[in-house]
C-alpha cells in the first residue's frame, strides 16, 4: 500500500508521495487517478519526493491530467515542509533541484512553530523561445496583442519554468474564466500550453488574481503564476517595485517580491491536510 500525505497551499492542494526508498512506476497514471475528487484523493496535482545528485532533495509535479510541470510554487512550500516537519531535514533552509532548475526553500519560524515557507523562485525567463511564445523569438512578450473567441485581449507572458500569460482586466471576480480558461490554455501562441492569470490591480503593492492552471483548470491558488503577475505587473508599470505585493488569491494570499538581483522571492503558506494509504493503485509499483 503506498503511503501518501495530502497538502495545500491557500487552497492548491496536493497529495505527496515520498520515494525515496521506493518509485511509483507511472506517474502520470497515479496523478489522473489519485487527483479525482470522487474516485481517488482528490487534488490539483501529485508531488513527488526523489533524491537528487545537484541538490538536497529533487521535486516532480504532475497536473490532474497527468502532465509534468517544470515548477509549481505552492506544491515546494508544501514540499518543504514535508521535508522538515516528517524530519527528512533539521534545516530550515534547503535546495530542491526542479525543472525550473535549483530552487531553495527556507521553513520560516515564529515562536518556534512554522509560520509559513519562503521560497527563491529564481529568475523570470521572458524572451519569447524561452517561455515559450511562438514568433516572439529574442524579444520580450509585454503587453501584445492576441484573439480569443474574437475578442482582442492585451497579455504579457513570463516562465517561472513553467508558461504564464498575465491578462490584466478590470474585475478579476466577474471575468468569465471558466469558459475562456481552456482557450488561452491551449492557444496556438503557446506551444507548450500555459498558465493563464487574469489580475485586476487594486493599488502598486496589491492584485486580486484568479487562475486558469496548464493541465489542471481553475484552482484556488499558483505560486507561479503569483510571481508571473508581479513581475508582468512590474513590467507594465503598474505595480511598485522596491516592495513585496499582496497577491490576494481565491484561495489565500501570497508575497512576491521581484527583488533587485532579479530573483523572485514568494511567501506563504503550506498546511497538512491528512495522511493515509491508496487501498489499491497498479500504477504505484514500488
Ligand atoms: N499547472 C502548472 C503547475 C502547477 C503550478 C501551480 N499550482 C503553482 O502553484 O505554481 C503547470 O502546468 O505549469
Amino acid at each position: 500500500m503506498k503511503k501518501f500525505t495530502k497538502w495545500q497551499g491557500c487552497g492548491n492542494d496536493f497529495v505527496l508521495f515520498d520515494c525515496l526508498q521506493d518509485d511509483i512506476e507511472d506517474y502520470a497514471s497515479v496523478a489522473r487517478k489519485v487527483c479525482d475528487r470522487h474516485y481517488g484523493v482528490g487534488a490539483d496535482g501529485i508531488l513527488v519526493v526523489l533524491p537528487s545528485a545537484q541538490a538536497d532533495f529533487r521535486m516532480r509535479i504532475f497536473n490532474t491530467d497527468g502532465s509534468e510541470a517544470e515548477m509549481c510554487g505552492n506544491g515546494i512550500r508544501c514540499f518543504a515542509r514535508y521535508l522538515y516537519d516528517f524530519g527528512l531535514t533539521k534545516e530550515t533552509r534547503f535546495t530542491v533541484e526542479t525543472g525550473a532548475g535549483i530552487l531553495v526553500p527556507e521553513i520560516v519560524l515564529e515562536g518556534g512553530k512554522v509560520k509559513g515557507v519562503k521560497v527563491d523562485m529564481g529568475e523570470p525567463h521572458l524572451l519569447g523561445e524561452e517561455i515559450p511564445v511562438v514568433g516572439f523569438d529574442g524579444s520580450k512578450v509585454i503587453d501584445k496583442s492576441m484573439s480569443v473567441d474574437g475578442q482582442e485581449y492585451h497579455f504579457t507572458a513570463v516562465s517561472m519554468g513553467n508558461p504564464h500569460c498575465v491578462i490584466f482586466v478590470d474585475d478579476a471576480e466577474k471575468f468569465p474564466i471558466y469558459e475562456l480558461g481552456h482557450k488561452f490554455e491551449e492557444h496556438a501562441l503557446f506551444p507548450k500550453k500555459t498558465n493563464t492569470e487574469f489580475v485586476e490591480v487594486k493599488d502598486r503593492q496589491h492584485v486580486r488574481m484568479r487562475v486558469w492552471e496548464r493541465g489542471a483548470a481553475v484552482t484556488l491558488a499558483c505560486g507561479t503564476g503569483s510571481c508571473a503577475t508581479v513581475v508582468a505587473g512590474i513590467l507594465n508599470g503598474k505595480l511598485d517595485r522596491d516592495a513585496a505585493t499582496e497577491v490576494e488569491l481565491d484561495g489565500g494570499k501570497l508575497s512576491i517580491h521581484w527583488a533587485n538581483d532579479n530573483h523572485v522571492f514568494m511567501t506563504g503558506p503550506a498546511e497538512l491536510v491528512f495522511s493515509g494509504e491508496l487501498a489499491d493503485c497498479e500504477a504505484c509499483v514500488c
